[in-house]
């Protein structure tokens, strides 16, 4: 029987693996690549899919809006919330190459392409990080252990020790909000 004690015990675990992969250096040059790009008004994209497309939306929401600062906005789109988008290029091309297409309309020389994956596998955000790097983007990816297929193609590469989805989606939602104060407190200033 699944209790609600013994999920938070769960998730407890996990984050305190994460912590003791000891990924701070990995998050500050995440947060430096991303304050560079967007200090010179060179866009941040985010895409992932099903929970993390919910993620990828979030992170946008905190950039383009607030988190903890009054700031100006910044310039930061999500490849996963636009339905027009993303059903008639699946429709019509394929599902694999729905954010690469994306990548290609939206993405800058200097910019960044943050991409959340659980299995780290899903093609289309595979797909999304090559598009980016042959546009001379920074990569940045969120994943589970090991990064699976977007590890080779991520510059920073932030990988929660865990193989479970869900296990997975709540310390992402950990990271990237580290990432969002971070990256808002260099720019608050700026
Ligand atoms: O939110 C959840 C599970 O918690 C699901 O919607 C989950 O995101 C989907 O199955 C995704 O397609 C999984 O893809 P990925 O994380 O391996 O890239
Ligand atoms: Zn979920």
């Amino acid at each position: 029987m699944i209790t609600l004690n013994a999920w938070l015990s769960d998730a407890a675990a996990v984050l305190a693996a994460t912590r003791a992969r000891g990924l701070d250096a990995t998050m500050q040059a995440a947060v430096d690549a991303t304050v560079t790009a967007l200090a010179a008004n060179r866009p941040l994209l985010v895409c992932g899919n099903g929970g993390s497309a919910a993620d990828a939306q979030h992170i946008v929401g905190e950039m383009v809006g607030r988190f903890l600062k009054e700031r100006r906005a910044l310039k930061a789109i999500c490849l996963s919330s636009n339905p027009a988008v993303l059903t008639a290029w699946s429709n019509d091309y394929s599902y694999e190459t729905v954010f690469s297409r994306q990548v290609e309309a939206y993405g800058e020389p200097g910019g960044v392409l943050l991409g959340l994956s659980t299995s780290g596998n899903s093609g289309n955000v595979v797909k999304a990080l090559e598009a980016a790097r042959k546009l001379g983007m920074a990569t940045i990816g969120l994943t589970g252990e090991g990064g699976g297929k977007m590890a080779p193609l991520c510059d920073h590469l932030l990988a929660v020790p865990s193989r479970s989805t869900p296990a997975i989606q709540q310390v992402h939602l950990a990271l990237y909000h580290c990432y969002c104060a971070a990256v808002e407190e260099r720019l608050a200033d700026a």
